[in-house]
Parts: structure tokens; sequence; C-alpha cells
């Protein structure tokens, strides 16, 4: 199979060096034939070029796409569809924003575009997903999907690092997202968790209407609070199918000290999916790195290549031969070779058992428990505003409680809305419903604001 690479940073030499080395049958069989750079600087090697031309030129089955950002990569991306090759990628900052255009474009053309890197680093969490929901009905997942901002939590909370030496160090090893801004702020989760939904019950979630909250400004007095309430934070990604739609967001989360994703470390990912038949589920990994992400795409690789053959079960790696009899029944005993007669891999491995309607997104299910700290608790401004996005009219039981806020002050606004508010026990929460404009002004503000207890993280 004769492979083109789209960039070769961190993912694409790691997918190069993988297929270069031969280490199985069927990267054997495969072999990177051209890659694109944008600088001259970066050609170490005849295959590589900076011209776009010259790369779609070359005679290729596949594309792999590990570029990152939307505009260029959706050009390049949806050109090799257009002209009957395979896309492979890693980029989910694309699949979330052009996740219709891109399946519309593979469906029509009959062409694989297979994206396991995408979501969770070398993970089989999308392959897992569509196993699983051939049988069961999902109801829930939720799990941490980013490995830069794990790294950072876990440096800071458990070495004592501060955060930007932390980051640094995140970067270093190839973790962090180009601008690190889409993973400290959760728009990295989020997209993961859009594109999960997406694929498992068949919808397309709106990206504007789910909310993202990040680690901007989390600090040691954060960690301090949770330590004292026997709990840890994590930054997670979570999405329920509800009888309203789906339900998704993407926010840190106070979790209790002894569960599972409390004890996920450095760059590991550990996603959990709740099915009706199996419960629960849980997937774990590294979520970020060279390799483990190149694993992840020449993964998909191998489930192409064994689509543009006739017996898939030779070229099927060890372990991934389960897939084979799915393929069998879809295909029948004489799989086509790409693009002739052919459902798309998208369509083949993940068609959703259970389609939903696609419906827009439950905001109710945000409501819940949230633990704030304003950066600093004298910004009048600041705590009149958060009684601006509690929306007290919801609220049955509204409740501030202390922490870093500065209690009498915060009721006081408080009680200017009109809001009832209660105190309960020392913990830092306010019952309020998060949206993602809401989600904007936590972050521009400086308030630190992390998930305790809704409907999302049951
Ligand atoms: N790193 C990781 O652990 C993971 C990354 N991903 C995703 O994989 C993708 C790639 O990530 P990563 O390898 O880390 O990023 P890098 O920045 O290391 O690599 C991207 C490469 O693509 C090149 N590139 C960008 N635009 C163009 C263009 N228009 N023409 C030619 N080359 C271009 C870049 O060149 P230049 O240096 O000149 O900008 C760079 O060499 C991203 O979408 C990322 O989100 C997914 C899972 C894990
Ligand atoms: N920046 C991302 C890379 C993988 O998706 C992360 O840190 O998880």
């Amino acid at each position: 199979m004769r492979i083109g690479l789209l960039g070769h940073g961190v993912v694409g030499q790691g997918v190069r060096k993988i297929i270069d080395a031969h280490q199985t049958s069927a990267t054997a069989a495969m072999s990177v034939v051209r890659i694109l750079v944008r600088d001259q600087s970066e050609i170490t090697d005849e295959r590589i070029t900076t011209d776009p031309e010259e790369f779609f030129t070359t005679d290729m089955d596949v594309v792999v796409e590990c570029m990152g950002g939307v505009d260029k990569p959706f050009e390049f991306v949806s050109r090799a569809l257009s002209a009957g090759m395979g896309v492979v990628s890693s980029n989910k900052k694309l699949l979330a924003h052009k996740y219709d255009e891109l399946q519309a474009l593979a469906t029509q053309r009959q062409v694989p575009l297979a994206f396991e890197a995408a979501i969770g680093g070398g993970i089989p969490w999308l392959h897992n997903l569509a196993l699983t929901a051939q049988v069961d009905e999902v109801e829930s997942f939720r799990g941490i999907f980013n490995g830069t901002t794990n790294y950072i939590l876990d440096e800071m909370f458990t070495h004592g690092q501060n955060f930007d030496d932390a980051l640094r160090g995140a970067q270093e090893r190839g973790y962090a997202e180009a601008d690190p801004s889409d993973d400290i702020d959760g728009h990295d989760v989020k997209y993961k968790t859009v594109l999960t939904a997406n694929r498992i019950w068949g919808v397309s979630v709106p990206l504007e209407q789910v909310p993202a909250l990040g680690l901007r400004h989390v600090d040691g007095r954060d960690a301090k609070w949770a330590a004292a309430h026997g709990k840890t934070i994590k930054l997670l990604g979570m999405a329920r199918a509800t009888n309203q739609g789906v339900m998704a967001g993407a926010m840190p989360v106070m979790l209790p000290a002894n569960h599972l994703l409390a004890g996920i470390h450095q760059n590991f990912n550990c996603a959990m999916v709740n099915s009706n038949n199996f419960g629960e589920a849980a997937y774990y990994g590294q979520g970020a790195g060279m390799l483990p992400t190149a694993f992840a795409v020449v993964s998909d690789l191998v489930s192409v290549q064994a689509l543009m053959v006739q017996d898939s079960f030779a070229l099927a790696a060890p372990g991934r031969t389960v897939v084979a009899p799915m393929w069998q029944e879809a295909w029948g005993q004489n799989a086509s070779p790409l693009s002739r007669e052919v459902a798309s891999v998208d369509q083949l491995v993940s068609s959703p058992a259970q389609s939903l309607e696609v419906a827009p997104m439950d905001q109710s299910a945000l409501q819940g428990k949230y633990y704030l700290r304003p950066e600093n608790s004298e910004d009048f401004d600041l705590l009149w505003d958060l009684v601006e996005f509690t929306r007290p009219e919801k609220l049955e039981n509204g409740a501030i409680l202390t922490g870093g806020v500065h209690l009498p002050l915060l009721m006081n606004s408080l009680r200017r809305a009109g809001f009832t508010t209660g105190v309960v026990g020392d913990i830092s929460t306010l019952v309020c419903e998060v949206e993602d404009s809401s989600a904007k002004m936590v972050a521009d503000r400086g308030l630190f604001l992390a998930l305790v207890d809704s409907g999302l993280n049951e």
C-alpha cells in the first residue's frame, strides 16, 4: 500500500519510522512514498517535498494527514478523498469542525476515512466502541482525553512543579498542540468528545453548544481544597445520550481520590464507556506522544489495507483479526479494492448501532454543583457576573459555598439579584448551569471552575 504523509512533525515522523521499520507483515506491505512539508529546511529525504502538486501527482493509495489546523488540511483531505484515495487523520480539530463535509465526501467517493489517532492517542478507543455498539446500547462515556493537561496536573499536584514549567515539559515531550491553548482551555477535549459522540450515536453534535472549560487558572489553592475534601482534579470529556438528545461537555472535575480516573498519571489517557449489557468498561494507554499516536495511525492503515486485498485475514495484525469477520460479513468473501463498490471504513467500522435523531444539546443536563475560585475574591464585578450566569430561576436550592470566594460579598451580590442562597458545609460549590458562553466568561475572567456533581458525571 502506497502512503503519502501530509506533515512530518511529531506524529508524521512517528508514522514514517514505524512503517520504514517494516517490523510486521502488515507494515512490511506498506511504504511511505511521499511526504509534504512546509519548509525547505525539513527536506532530509528524497521522498520529502514542499510542493503540494508534486505530492498529489504521486501514485498513492492512502493519504495520512498529520499537519494540524483546519483550513489547509481540509483542502488537502478533500482533494485526496475526491481523487479516490483513502484518508487516515490524527487531526481532531479538523474532523470536529468538518465532520459532516468529510463524512459526506468519503461516503460519496466510497473511500475510507479513519481517525483512531485523533482521540486518546494510541488507545484503540473508536475500534472498541464500534465493537461495543454492535452488541450494546451505549449510554454514556467519559474520560481523560488530553495527555498535555493530564501531564500538567500530575506534575503540578504530584511533583510540585508550576504550571509554566509543567507545560514546557509537555511541549518538549511532543504532547502539546502547536498552539497549546487548545489543550489548556479544554477545546482539544471538546473536539474529541464531540467526535466520539458523533461516531457512537450517529449524530452531529454542534460544537458551539458544547461547553469547554479548561485549566488555565488552576493553581495550588485548588489542589489544596481538593486534597482536603478527598478529591483530585482531572480534565474530563463527558457525554450522555438522553431522550432529549446528546449532552456533552469538557471540563475539570473534582473526582473522589479513589476513583479509577484519579489514578491516571503523566500523558496517559483513560476512556470509560457505559453500555447496557457490558456495563462500565475502561480503555487505558498513552494519550499523546510520537510513537503511541503513530501506532494508532498505523493501526488504521492496517484496517484500510485489509480492505484492499482479497484475503483480509492475511494482513490483519495480531489482535485485530477480530475485526475481520465483521468486514467479511459487510463486504462478502471478495473484499473489493479501495474505491470500488465499497462502503467507507468509517461506515463499516463505526456504523452506529444506535442512530439518534440529531437533537440540540440538552443544556439542563449541565446543571450541577460546581467548585469555583476567582483569582481575586474581592472582584465584585466577577461575582456579579456569576449571578448572571447561574440563572437563579432554574435553581431549587441554589447554594454558594466558601473556598477562595469572599462569602459575605458573594452573598450580598446574590441577594441583590434576588437569589436564594444556602451555605452547605464548607464545600466551595455553586449550583449552576454552564453553557459555552458562560464557560468563555469564566476563562476570560480568571476563574477556576470544576464540576463536582451533575447528570453528566454520574
Ligand atoms: N502530538 C501528539 O501527541 C498528537 C497529535 N495529534 C494531532 O496530530 C496532528 C499533528 O500533530 P503533531 O505532529 O504533534 O504536530 P507538529 O506541529 O509536530 O507537526 C505538524 C507538521 O505539519 C507541518 N505542516 C503544517 N501545515 C503545513 C502545510 N500547510 N504544509 C506542509 N506542512 C505543514 C508542520 O510544519 P511546520 O513545522 O512548518 O509548521 C509540522 O511539521 C495534529 O492535528 C494534532 O492535534 C493527535 C494525537 C496526538
Ligand atoms: N495535544 C494532545 C495530543 C493528542 O491528542 C494531547 O495532549 O492529548
